[in-house]
């Protein structure tokens, strides 16, 4: 199959959301397309109640959309699946579990046998960097750590794809860039496919194959902007004219919305 007629990863079709509120709809999104390739990493940035949280909950199978419909890998989802691995901005670890148990739950629950949860827990705690700490409870860990906790629980079920939503909004800028870094050293190594929504137009820019700007009331796709920057992306891609010619369109698509 050549790249140009290859299945997407993703495949948002005519997607609308309809809610009903106060005895009238209200479309928190309305007539998205989006095909996402394998292997691609995408941000999805735009003003509050756009509908960002909406696009990323309908494409886990955590809600289900009113019109069109959401493919992965050409199957409409029909709910949650071990394929998608779902992070959002709390950590939501288990607080009486250490890292390496917190880690290995979804894998118990999974009945993945006790060698082969060991095996991976291990792999993926490597992988964020966490194995000096695998054996510490969560509240030890700094709030970067638990969210590298929460990422590795994710990775631990292998999904092919990852769907992120805000999951660095509360760390200090510090952390937060270097959780940037981290992960997109292991993206890739990986190459699985990210859907990754952020309120930070630097952080949608630094990560991104192409970032999508949304638009509220309704929730819709205003553009979506490719970031031809080679990868590994560094500080000095941050600094780069490249770099902030892109990041000021995205924030003039952002910013001055009708
Ligand atoms: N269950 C619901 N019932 C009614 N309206 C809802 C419901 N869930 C979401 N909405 C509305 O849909 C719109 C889109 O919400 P969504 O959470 O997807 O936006 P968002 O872009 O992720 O916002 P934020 O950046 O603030 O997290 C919002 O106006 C929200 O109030």
């Amino acid at each position: 199959m050549s790249s140009t007629t290859q299945q997407p990863k993703i495949d948002f079709q005519d997607v609308t959301r309809v809610y009903e509120v106060n005895k009238s709809e209200f479309y928190a999104v309305n007539g998205v397309n989006l095909a996402v390739a394998d292997g691609e990493f995408i941000t999805i940035v735009g003003p509050s109640g756009c509908g960002k949280s909406t696009l990323l909950n309908l494409a886990a199978g955590l809600d289900d959309p009113s019109a069109g419909q959401v493919l992965v890998d050409g199957l409409a989802v029909k709910g949650p699946g071990p394929d998608r691995g779902v992070i959002f901005q709390q950590y939501a670890l288990f607080p009486w579990l250490t890292v390496r148990k917190n880690v290995e739950f979804g894998l118990k629950v999974a009945k993945v046998s006790a060698t082969e949860r060991r095996h991976r827990a291990q792999e993926v705690i490597e992988l964020v960097g966490l194995t000096d700490f695998a054996e510490s409870l969560p509240k030890t860990l700094s709030g970067g750590m638990k969210q590298r906790c929460a990422i590795a629980r994710a990775y631990a079920a292998n999904p092919n794809l990852l769907l992120m939503d805000e999951p660095f909004g509360a760390l200090d800028a510090l952390t937060r860039v270097r959780m940037q870094e981290q992960l997109l050293e292991t993206w890739s190594k990986q190459r699985r496919t990210v859907l990754f929504i952020t309120h930070d137009v630097d952080e949608s820019v630094y990560l991104a194959n192409r970032v999508v700007v949304m638009a509220a009331r309704p929730g819709r796709i205003k553009e979506v902007i490719e970031v031809p920057l080679p990868y590994p992306r560094t500080e000095e891609t941050r600094l780069s004219p490249a770099f902030v010619e892109i990041r000021n369109r995205v924030w003039h698509a952002v910013y001055h919305q009708e």
